[in-house]
This record gives structure tokens, sequence and C-alpha cells, in this order.
């Protein structure tokens, strides 16, 4: 038998893994595969075999580039993804297994999403300015009439802004929420998302075994609240979209209250000659920017969180940061007629670009494997030293993680040091191109890329810089801020406490 598992000539993570898939099904059962792909990759190389039928790579050439031309799904209809599917299973462009389908999907929402029109929307600064100068700065202020004063769960207080500044790009700043003034449903939310984390690997994994076991023996491998908590989730997001819905029927009076999202996806849907079958519009728009916001909050928040764990730990950082900030004009402190800088501006600040990009590559939101399923007709993968034919239909994955890892891309890669990212035109063009994109993988790479990231980006740097133009932040409680070993990797405690000292202007 093992000679005949087609990928027997590549090396094994476990003396099983050419038998039987049991055992990184195990692996992942105890949440354990991020710690344990880097141990195997460490040990046998840049192609791993994980099971009978699946594998992992961790190299640019014969690796990344060539897994992330195919599909997430696939011809039998499997598809890892399709966990992500809201509204009871209706599909987003997330989700979606087969890429011709994706890329309808991608075509209506690239545009809104795009470097050009995230840094000229005249919606999103407005809606980012309301929200930094009458919620977040007042937020920071408040704490210090706290028992503790200038103490808070900063990680909570970051989820809740990205959520804010996403959930207005994309209904607008009166149907969007309004997370950081509305404590109870702060709590409330952070508590429904974040209790369900870790009931993902039966229904993931082994969709079709879980629903089996519910239907015949009446047994439930995920608890009952869990879908509760999903569809108090999917109900929220249904306001969110018909309050946006409301706007645009009364007009658009302000440029803050556009819901540029929700308008051109509803646009683009009602025009596709392919209406996706028998889903109501509603619900497959809802499915959509639900993905989008919990995408959006959820990752940003995270970054975030280690960006103010590393600056608490490194007080020159924060103080050569706060000089760069300095130089905005006007200054991103309280002011009685508040404007942000313009967004290219924020944008090219040196320092803070190198603090978000180490961020993102040493603590990625989404560090672990991103599957994928090889052609029908097979495919080389490997480095050329090292190359294997793999037949069709054969699970294969990068992750963030480990790429982020290459000692010889990334010097002392286990150290966060903004300054790799400085002085970049000094670096020879090849070493340039693998730190920056061919290596970088925290937003992924090929056709389903994240959508998001130029959004991303500019929230965190926007986020950041109100922040650390008007604070400093030590800590006070990092117990529980390693990564958790999973897929989207929060902080194991789910919190960060910070003790925030103002700056004196
Ligand atoms: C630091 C922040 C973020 C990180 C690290 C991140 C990471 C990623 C990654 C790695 C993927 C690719 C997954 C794959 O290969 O299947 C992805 C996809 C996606 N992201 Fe993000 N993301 C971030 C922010 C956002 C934001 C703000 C949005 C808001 C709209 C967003 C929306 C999406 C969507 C819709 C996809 C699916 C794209 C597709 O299938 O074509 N992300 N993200």
């Amino acid at each position: 038998h093992y000679n005949r598992t087609p990928l027997h000539k590549i090396p094994a993570a476990h003396p099983l893994a050419h038998t039987t898939s049991l055992w990184i099904s195990w692996i992942r059962w105890r949440g354990k595969e991020n710690a344990t792909l880097r141990v195997a990759h460490a040990r046998v190389g840049a192609v791993v075999c994980l099971g009978p039928h699946e594998l992992s790579v961790n190299c640019v050439r014969g690796g990344v580039r060539d897994v992330y031309g195919f599909e997430k799904g696939d011809e039998r209809g499997v598809n890892w993804y399709s966990f992500f599917g809201n509204y009871g299973g209706v599909e987003n462009m997330f989700s979606t297994g087969g890429n011709k389908a994706h890329s309808v999907r991608k075509r209506m929402l690239s545009y809104v999403y795009s470097k050009s029109h995230v840094t000229t929307s005249e919606a999103l600064l407005a809606q980012t300015c309301t929200i930094l100068y009458e919620r977040f700065l007042p937020y920071l202020a408040s704490t210090f009439s706290g028992a503790d004063p200038g103490v808070l769960n900063i990680y909570a207080l970051l989820s809740a802004t990205t959520m804010d500044i996403v959930t207005c790009y994309i209904f607008g700043l009166r149907a969007g929420s309004n997370l950081i003034d509305d404590r109870e449903q702060l709590a409330w939310f952070l508590d429904l998302y974040n209790s369900r984390r870790s009931f993902n690997f039966w229904p993931q994994e082994f969709p079709r075994l879980t629903a089996f076991v519910e239907k015949w023996l009446g047994y439930r491998l995920t608890p009952k609240w869990v879908d509760e908590a999903n569809g108090e989730i999917e109900k929220w997001t249904m306001k969110m979209c018909d309050n946006a819905g409301a706007v645009l029927v009364q007009g658009v009076a302000r440029s803050e209250d556009r819901p540029v999202v929700y308008q051109q996806l509803q646009n683009s849907m009602s025009r596709a000659s392919d209406k996706g079958g028998d889903t109501p519009l509603k619900a497959q728009l809802a499915s959509e920017v639900l993905d989008h916001l919990a995408a959006g909050f959820d990752t940003s928040g995270i970054t975030l969180t280690y960006v103010v764990h590393e600056l608490s730990q490194n007080p020159d950082m924060q103080k050569r940061l706060q000089r760069e900030l300095r130089s905005l004009s006007p200054p991103l402190v309280p002011s009685s007629s508040p404007t942000l800088s313009d967004p290219k501006t924020v944008d090219a600040l040196p320092f803070l670009h190198a603090v978000i990009w180490e961020t993102l590559r040493l603590h990625s939101a989404i560090p672990g494997p991103q599957p994928r399923f090889t052609p029908p007709h097979g495919c080389r993968l490997g480095p050329e030293d090292a190359s294997y034919y793999v037949p069709g239909g054969v699970r294969v994955s990068a992750s963030a993680g480990l790429l982020h890892q290459n000692e010889d891309v990334y010097d002392r890669a286990h150290e966060w040091r903004p300054e790799r990212w400085l002085d970049m035109e000094k670096i020879g063009e090849e070493k340039r191109k693998d730190m920056e994109s061919r290596w970088f993988w925290a937003f992924g790479s090929g056709g389903r890329m994240c959508v998001g990231s130029h959004l991303a980006v500019y929230q965190m740097k926007y986020i950041i810089a109100a922040l650390y133009s008007n604070y400093s932040t030590a800590i006070v409680d990092d117990t529980g801020i390693e990564q958790t070993d999973s897929y989207t990797a929060p902080p194991k405690s789910d919190k960060l406490l910070i003790r925030l000292e103002k700056l004196r202007v």
C-alpha cells in the first residue's frame, strides 16, 4: 500500500503521513498545526507530505507562485472555505470554491477596495476622521477617569475601531456600527465572535461527517450556541444592510453617509446576468459583506494589538515614531475643527510604514495554512533541486507564518526589527523583491489575495498615528499575548492591558 500512495516520494512530516490522514487531523484537532508544520519543514525541506492526499509547501518557486493559481474546491465539491459561507451556506467571494465564479464577484468589488479608490475616497476620509476624533480619542481620554487611570484593554478598543471603520466604509457612517461608544454592544459582539473560535474543527475539516452525525445520531459536534451566536451576528449584519439600503433610498446628503461597498455591490449584483440561482439577492449581498466585516476587523485588530505590544516594549522606537508623527500637518491631536492629514502623506511616513510591515510579517494575523487543490492533470511542486510530480486533487497549502521565517530573506527573522524596512532603495533589487513581495505573504497572493489590504493598511496607519500622536504606551499585563495556533491567530488571552501616558505638546 505504501508504495501506491501517490505522494510516497515526498518526505513525510510523520511516519504515518504517507498512509493515513488521521495523523494530521489529530494534530489539527489538538490545535498544533502551525507549530507542527514549522518543525516538519525545518526538518525535511520545502515540500512536506502531511497525509496520503495532502502537502504543505514553504517556498516561492515551485510553491506559492504555482499553488495560488489553483482552486479552493476540488472536483468532488470539497472546499475547506465553504465553512465561511453565511446565512445557511450562502457563498461569498472568500468561500467560493471555483475560480470562475470567484472572479465574477471579485470584479464587482476590486474597484472600491483598490488603492487609488481607498486613498482618494472622500467618504472614507470623512468616516475615519469622525471615528478617530469623535470616538477613538475621546475613549482614550476617558480611561483617565477610571479607577486605574490610563489603563485599558487595547485589543478590545482596537477591534471596535477597525470594526467601525470597516462597517462605515461598507454601510456609511449612519448605517455602520459604533462599537467604540456602545461598550455594551462591543462586549456582546466580541463575546459572540470570540467564543465560537475553538469550534471550527469538525465543521471545517469534516463537514459531511458533522452533518451526518447530527442528523442520524442526534449528536452535535459543535454546541448549539455556536449556531445561535452566528445567527446573532448575521442578524446584526442584516440590520446594517437594511439601514444602508434605507439611506440610499432617502438619498445621501453627507459624503460620510455613503455606503460605498454596499452601493457598489447592490448595483453590480442587480445588473449581473447570473443572479445566483434561488438565493435571494439580499442574502447574497449580506453574506458577502458579513465576510468583509469579519475578515476586516479581526485581522486588522490583531495586527494593531501586536504593533502596540511591540512598541510598548521598545520606548526608543515609540519615540522615533512620535517624532515622525509630529511632522504631520495638521497634527492628529484633539482640536475644535478636526481634519486628517492627506492619506498619501500618512501612507508615506517611513517609520510608521516599517512598524506596520514588520508586525504584519512577524505577527501575521492569518499565519495558518491556505489550502488549495492541485489541478486534475497534476503539477510539479518544490524548488528546482527537489521538485516532485504531484497528481491532481491533492490538498496543498502554504502558510504566512512559515514563509516569513525565512532567514535568507529576513535576517534574524524571529526578531521584530522595523529597521529592516527602512532605506529599501539601498538594498539590491532582487533582495528587495524577495522581502516586499515574493516572501511577504500577510495578505496572501494570486487571484484570491486579500481584497481589503489597502483599506487595512489605511486604517491601521491612521489608528496608530492617532494613538502615538497623543500618548505613550506601556504594558500592564500581557499574559497570554502569544498567538493561538490557528488559521486566524489572535492573542491567546484575547486581551492586552496597557497604560497610556499623555504626551506633552
Ligand atoms: C491586517 C489586515 C488583514 C489581513 C492580514 C488579511 C489577510 C487576508 C488573507 C491572507 C487573505 C487570503 C486568504 C486566501 O488565500 O484565501 C485575505 C482575503 C480576503 N480579505 Fe483580508 N486581510 C486583512 C484585512 C482585510 C480587510 C480590512 C478586509 C475588508 C474588506 C478584508 C477582506 C478580505 C476578503 C473579502 C478576502 C477574500 C478575497 C478573495 O477571496 O478574493 N481583509 N485576507
